[in-house]
């Protein structure tokens, strides 16, 4: 089986070209995701993107609104689970088509379980997605590192938690142990939530770290990104700019308008290879 490796700001994928859908990523409940994505006896990855046409049995399966979109974004976290939405992944999925030939230079529909994504690619520079509009919610609370902190419930076409720091405890951020899932509401966040932890908004920028639902901590979040900026702008009461948002992983630009949300930043392909090739021996 043939891969890929990217990623967007050290969130990273592997990819799998797999335009009919034939591989079976379910199968042992996930095993075969968890086993490409395990760091030390794996390629070692966030999450896995399966590049698959909107036509193929999957996409249906999956109940993807093709709409203009070819191509099907069928996202999976490393611990197997399906994802509706990743936008670090959709950036990477979008340069893997053009470097695959897939696609030329430009804007070009991606589907993906939460909805068409338009993502801007060209052979050099940042990759830019529509992310659509990020929905905010109810305030809630989380546990995490012996704090109890306040958030906001932020759809984006998957659920996040996005905690904007009181000032007084910004410092502590860095050192936060992010490592375990933060306790949440299981009422409002059914399926589980993705949760940020950002500084407050100052000169048009916050740094965020992020524990990701089925990944863990991951260097940088895509959907979370877009969520903490929209937090952040509603904690100082706005609801549109533009937002600088340094991860741990690298630096992303998210710019939040009436109608929708766009998130720029690198996406880059790092390796590509055979998983499963029988190693010859040396002797
Ligand atoms: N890293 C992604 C988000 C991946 C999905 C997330 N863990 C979930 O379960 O919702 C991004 O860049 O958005």
């Amino acid at each position: 089986m043939e891969f890929v490796k990217g990623h967007g700001t050290e969130n990273d994928f592997v990819v799998l070209t797999d335009p009919d859908g034939e591989i079976d990523l379910d199968a042992g409940d996930g095993a075969l995701v968890r086993a490409l994505c395990h760091r030390r006896r794996g390629i070692g990855a966030d999450g896995v993107l399966r590049v698959a046409r909107t036509d193929a049995p999957v996409a249906v399966a999956a109940g993807v609104d093709a709409g203009a979109a070819t191509w099907f974004m069928d996202y999976r976290n490393a611990d197997g689970s399906l994802a509706e939405m990743c936008g670090n992944g959709v950036r990477v999925f979008a340069r893997h088509l053009l470097v695959a030939g897939l696609v030329a230079p430009g804007t070009h529909p991606v589907a993906t379980r939460a909805g068409t994504r338009w993502v801007t690619v060209d052979h050099q520079g940042p990759v830019t997605v529509d992310m659509g509009p990020a929905i905010l919610g109810p305030t809630s609370t989380t546990r995490l590192d012996g704090l109890e902190l306040t958030g906001v419930a932020v759809d984006v076409g998957n659920p996040h938690l996005a905690c904007v720091l009181p000032a007084h405890l910004a410092p502590r951020l860095d050192a936060l142990d992010l490592a375990r899932p933060p306790a949440h509401d299981a009422t409002l966040f059914p399926r589980g939530v993705n949760v940020e932890v950002l500084t407050p908004l100052a000169d048009g920028a916050v740094t965020l770290r992020v524990h990701e639902r089925g990944s863990g901590e991951t260097r940088s979040c895509g959907t979370g990104t877009v969520a903490g900026a929209v937090a952040a702008l509603d904690a100082v009461g706005r609801g549109t700019g533009a937002v600088t948002v340094h991860t741990p992983g690298g630096t992303l630009v998210v710019a939040v308008d009436g109608a929708t949300t766009t998130l720029t930043g690198p996406a880059e392909l790092v390796a590509r290879g055979t998983w499963g090739a029988p190693v010859p021996a040396t002797h």
